[in-house]
């Protein structure tokens, strides 16, 4: 308790200095003239190794890709070592802080306990131009969509969800799925799984050039029919179908299966029912399964048993989570997962998304909270906080409405405060 305590007191103490040398950091940019960070993209990096800071950089990279956030947030708006001046040394311990192990020198058996049986490296699948844009009333252009697309892989996402092949009279939002393919046809970097829920969505899929798909099933029956328009049964014969054409094909299918913990027309949904659905899912051979809380109502108290039952069936490293933030639940129930083994999450950056079927539903968790928090528990995620939060701002942007993400808003008051000294 002392050790988590101790750990608590120096971790306040560092994020207010870190604060401090933001300000000091940003003083010393204003007046050095550099560029304005909103206009500093991701090719930054490597423009600045042309200008004799090669050393630096080279240093930020590496830290970056161990899952840094602070310095990837800061590296990605343009700060540089020259502009540190004499925080030089404090740097270092920021990056110590936030970028390393650091319970491996500063905790105690208490800490070891609850953070020994994380796994090292998450892998987070971006689902925001799926579930996160599907229920955008205004459509959004193509263009942008393959722009959000490429600007979440140039962040070091490894799985970016691209479209749904599905009806366009069911979601008209997705009914560019061909041409969003299409768009990112080049892009390299990530693999782009798709959504298909038949046998005609799958075949769409491959011929825009998609090489794996997910299916995506319900533990309530209600919510399939509302969903799908069929029963569960009928779905997993429907799934079936896909997943022996993706096999021929020797594609990956991913099984998502939404309401495990509770449905907007039944209620509280029982483990044993998400449990039955994953066994199907995984015995029709699907690589990994997704189990969404659609609705955003689980908390740590429904999730840790409905986990336990499905880990009765499928072995926990073909189990991701996905969870809805709308009860403020997300992180606390990806934390209990991760303690549980998983280590595939779902996110959607800037929270994208929420369910016109739940009133007040709020969207997914978002990606930048996740990476936040990952790299805080000093958990791999190869992903750049700070291009990723570029992403999140273009497409708020785009939207017309601030980001779901409370990192992603805490870092830029920090960025507009220090533009105003
Ligand atoms: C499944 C259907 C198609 C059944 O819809 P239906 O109306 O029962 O199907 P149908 O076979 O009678 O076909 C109706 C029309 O759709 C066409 N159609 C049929 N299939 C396709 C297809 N693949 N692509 C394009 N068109 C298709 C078909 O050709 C026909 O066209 P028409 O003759 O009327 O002109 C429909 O209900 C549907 O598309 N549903 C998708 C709804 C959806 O996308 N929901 C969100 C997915 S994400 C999710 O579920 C949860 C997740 C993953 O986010 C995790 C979580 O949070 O829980």
């Amino acid at each position: 308790m002392l050790a988590l305590r101790s750990l608590n007191k120096f971790s306040q103490s560092t994020t207010f200095f870190f604060h401090k040398l933001v300000l000091v950091m940003a003083n010393l940019e204003e007046s050095q003239g550099v560029t304005k960070p909103s206009s500093i993209g991701a090719d930054t990096l490597e423009r600045r190794e042309d200008t004799g800071e090669a050393s630096f950089w080279r240093k930020q990279k590496r830290i970056t890709s161990q899952g840094d956030t602070v310095n990837g947030a800061l590296a990605s708006r343009g700060w540089n070592y020259q502009s540190l001046g004499h925080a030089r040394d404090a740097w270092c311990l920021v990056n110590r802080h936030y970028s390393s192990h650091c319970n491996d020198k500063y905790t105690g058996e208490l800490s070891n306990k609850f953070l020994r049986s994380i796994p090292e490296y998450i892998k987070i699948v971006e689902v925001g131009p799926t579930d996160g844009l599907q229920n955008e009333k205004q459509i959004v252009p193509t263009s942008v969509k393959a722009k959000l697309i490429k600007m979440l892989v140039s962040s070091g996402l490894p799985i970016v969800e691209a479209t749904s092949f599905v009806s366009p009279k069911w979601v008209p939002q997705l009914a560019d799925a061909k041409d969003v393919m299409e768009a990112i046809r080049n892009v390299e970097g990530a693999r782009f799984p798709v959504l298909t829920p038949n046998v005609k969505g799958f075949e769409a899929a491959v011929a825009a050039g998609a090489k794996e798909v997910a299916i995506f099933a319900a533990a309530s029956e209600s919510f399939s029919k509302f969903n799908i328009n069929c029963s569960i049964e009928e779905s997993l014969t429907r799934y079936r179908d896909v997943a022996l054409a993706a096999g021929k094909l020797s594609f990956p299918v991913r099984g998502y299966i939404s309401c495990v913990v509770g449905c907007p027309m039944e209620g509280m949904v029982a483990p044993a029912k998400v449990a039955y659905v994953a066994r199907k899912l995984y015995d029709m051979g699907c690589s990994e399964i997704s189990l969404g809380d659609t609705i955003g109502v689980g908390t740590p108290g429904t999730v840790i048993p409905m986990l336990e039952a499905v880990m009765g069936f499928v072995p926990v490293d073909k189990l991701a989570v996905h969870f809805h933030d709308t009860y403020g639940q997300a992180l606390s129930n990806i934390l209990v997962s991760l303690q549980m083994g998983i280590s595939t999450v779902d996110s959607s950056v800037s929270g994208l998304g929420g369910w016109q079927y739940a009133k007040g539903a709020s969207g997914n968790v978002a990606t930048e909270d996740v990476v936040y928090m990952l790299d805080g528990l000093g958990v791999k995620t190869n992903v750049n906080l700070g291009k990723l939060m570029l992403a999140g701002e273009f497409i708020s942007k785009h939207l017309g409405r601030p980001s779901g993400s409370k990192t992603a808003i805490a870092l830029s008051k920090v960025t507009a405060r220090t533009s105003k000294l």
